[in-house]
């Protein structure tokens, strides 16, 4: 029997046949209550940021749900159309897409080398692709990016969305990030430990993901397995479909989607510039089993020469800290992360 469904837009290991015995649900997953009601995740409002609501949030959770960003609803849903568009082209033309940019396409893992392509490939593929734009190369003024006339318009489309809608991102990174180091900062003395300085702009990229719909679930298929991120925050847009999830007290907290909002989580930048009072919060994301799910994610680092000083942990720099999660996703096959710095005794 020929198989229902196949896509050649998605890497070859992920394309599956469907299972005629589960038929899709005719609801919509938009108006499914079960899914957008609302979850016990903190609110943060961006136009009246509250700093003891946004500090019991970073210490209690180490993520939240922002509301009021600011950023217009016309270019969220362009983002959503075009990238979906993207996405549809076949798996090869996807890798040759970006050539002339700084952009790359990269599946199965959302472990990157500072030049945006994939890590070896892990034990377990995470059954997601992806787009890597570091935001600061992309600008025409960069030597790294030379426009090609024969770009792809809905590629180049994607390109400036994506740089716009950079730019909000870094507008409400740099917003979340004063107001919660303004607090860890009050009363503090030594200069060389002031938080505020850490965060770089400079440094920020966006990764557009999909996750294809998983026919046949089982324990070992995830859309993104569990991990840390490394960045200072990171800010992440996900469509309707939901699956996002992250860990708190022994549970795993499911993030409803509702629209409009953008949710912020904690790295392990973070928890280490905040001496442990912020954790960087372990999240992963389940896959669907009928329909693929789109996601947007920002993270941003503090440059990564400066010295991250901290009682807990030796003097690092994000290089530092990339370089031994690069050599521990080789050699023992996961990233350690922040115990590899701690101060020990
Ligand atoms: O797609 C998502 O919702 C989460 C992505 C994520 O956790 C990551 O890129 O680190
Ligand atoms: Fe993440």
């Amino acid at each position: 029997m020929s198989p229902l469904y196949f896509s050649e837009s998605y890497p070859p290991i992920f394309r599956q046949p469907k299972n005629p015995l589960c038929p899709e649900p005719k609801e919509d997953v938009c108006n499914d209550q079960a899914l957008i009601g609302s979850d016990t995740l903190p609110v943060i409002d961006f136009q009246c940021i509250d700093q003891e609501q946004l500090h019991e949030a970073c210490a209690e959770w180490g993520v939240f749900r922002l509301v009021n960003h600011g950023i217009p609803a016309s270019l969220l849903s362009q983002l959503d159309d075009i990238s979906k568009k993207v996405f549809n082209f076949s798996f090869e033309t996807k890798q040759r897409l970006f050539s002339s940019t700084p952009v790359t396409y990269f599946w199965g893992t959302p472990a990157l080398n500072s030049n945006g392509l994939a890590l070896q490939k892990p034990q377990n593929v995470n059954w997601m692709e992806g787009f890597n734009v570091p935001l600061s190369q992309l600008s025409s003024r960069s030597h790294a990016y030379k426009e090609d006339k024969d770009d792809d318009p809905l590629s180049t489309s994607l390109r400036y969305l994506i740089q716009e809608y950079g730019s909000h991102q870094s507008r409400l990174a740099e917003a979340i990030y004063k107001a919660i180091t303004d607090r860890l900062d009050q009363g503090k003395l030594d200069d060389s430990r002031r938080c505020s300085s850490y965060l770089s702009l400079s440094t920020g990229f966006i990764r557009v993901y999909r996750y294809p719909a998983l026919v046949q679930p089982n324990e070992t298929s995830w859309g993104m397995d569990v991990h840390t991120d490394s960045s200072i925050i990171s800010i992440l847009n996900q469509d309707l479909v939901g699956g996002l999830e992250f860990y708190r007290h022994g549970h795993w907290h499911h993030v409803h989607p509702v629209p409009n909002t953008l949710i912020v989580n904690l790295g392990d930048m973070m928890q280490a510039i905040s001496d442990d009072k912020y954790k960087s919060v372990k999240h992963r994301v389940k896959l669907n089993r009928y329909r693929e799910r789109l996601s947007m994610g920002y993270f941003v680092f503090p440059e990564d020469d400066t010295l991250i000083q901290s009682p807990s942990y030796m003097p690092f720099s994000y290089s530092d800290f990339r370089a031994q999660v690069q050599e521990d996703l080789k050699t023992v096959g996961y990233k350690v992360g922040l115990q590899r710095f701690r101060r020990r005794g």
